[in-house]
């Protein structure tokens, strides 16, 4: 099952599973795994929705001898990822992590903590789901792409460089946003001749802010899944060249991003809609996983990246429900 709410709207969706139409698919960050949800979508309300009661021990498996990243050995993997990126001249590289959350034999309220996400973030595209064994959540408001499908506009977004909300952005921010702007600007090119594109302006994700720069096209409908194919996964993810810092990625974490950083594509009667799949977490019967990461560039402070990393864990956390 899956329930999930759009940006700036108060319903929660379902699909019914009644038919063998896939409005709603999770597609991992290596694109290796998707996970499609079958039927039409369809509203429910939060009174029968909060009706389900859904528990972390209804969730089939445990998390087994898992191996936490703290913050000394990952501050000491970020001096070495900061030599690489020195070395190979790159603009930046996204590293990630995994925050464990041991529920030390209690239990959490899932569909409690779904409702907290979805207030406490009105500007996010807000899912949980539970598949084949596997329970995911996930609040955030980065779009990779939204399509309308009777004007042919692509929208999609630049978002990069994080600071507490109260603070003022540095030359790390910026320049950390600008090749983001830069490659969404190079691959819409190629596939429209103007591009409408904004000042770049805050973007405010409950605790802390992001540099954000917004961009509007005409395309041609068949050109769709090549654009979001060739803009995934973004330098605010990943980094460029996007092949080689894929590779850096994989060489530099130890585990696999799964579905976080990959995307959601959800298609209604209006729209083909694709949001990036961040402050998420993969839910056990004994303990969450939170994977939070951060552009990483030479000019980056080892701790302030720990921070970081730790402000974005906030996001899901301190919405959790626990029974
Ligand atoms: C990688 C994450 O977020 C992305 C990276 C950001 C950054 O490096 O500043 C900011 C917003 C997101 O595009 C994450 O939340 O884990």
């Amino acid at each position: 099952m899956l329930y999930f709410r759009f940006p700036f709207s108060e319903k929660i969706y379902t699909t019914d599973e009644n038919s063998d139409k896939n409005p709603v698919s999770f597609f991992s960050f290596d694109q290796s795994e998707v996970i499609d949800f079958e039927g039409d979508i369809e509203e429910i309300t939060i009174e029968d929705f909060a009706k389900q009661h859904y528990n972390s021990d209804l969730l089939s498996s445990n998390l087994m001898e898992f191996w936490e990243e703290k913050q000394p050995k990952y501050q000491e993997k970020l001096v070495e990822v900061i030599d690489f990126i020195k070395i190979n001249d790159l603009s930046k590289l996204v590293i990630s992590r995994r925050k464990l959350l041991n529920f030390n034999g209690s239990k959490i309220n899932l569909s409690e903590t779904f409702l907290n996400l979805c207030e406490a973030y009105p500007n996010a595209f807000v899912y949980f789901f539970i598949k084949d064994g596997k329970c995911w959540l996930g609040a955030f408001s980065e779009v990779l792409g939204k399509f309308n499908k009777k004007t042919s506009q692509f929208e999609t977004m630049s978002l990069a460089g994080t600071i507490p909300v109260n603070e003022d952005w540095t030359s790390k921010e910026i320049e950390e946003q600008q090749p983001v702007t830069d490659f969404i600007h190079d691959v819409l090119k190629e596939f429209s001749e103007e591009i409408e594109q904004s000042e770049t302006y805050d973007h405010i994700s409950g605790n802390i802010k992001h540099l954000r720069t917004d961009f509007k096209v005409k395309i041609k409908a068949e050109n769709l899944e090549k654009i979001i194919s060739e803009l995934h996964p973004t330098p605010a993810v990943c980094g460029i060249p996007k092949d080689f810092c894929k590779n850096a990625i994989r060489q530099f974490e130890k585990h696999s991003r799964n579905l976080y950083a990959g995307y959601i594509r959800v298609e209604t009667e209006d729209y083909i809609q694709y949001f990036v799949n961040l402050r998420c977490a993969e839910f056990f019967k004994n303990a969450a996983l939170i994977y939070v990461g951060g552009g990483i560039t030479a000019d980056s402070s080892v701790e302030k990246e720990w921070n970081e990393t730790e402000l974005k864990a906030e996001a899901i956390l301190k919405n959790i429900a626990f029974t």
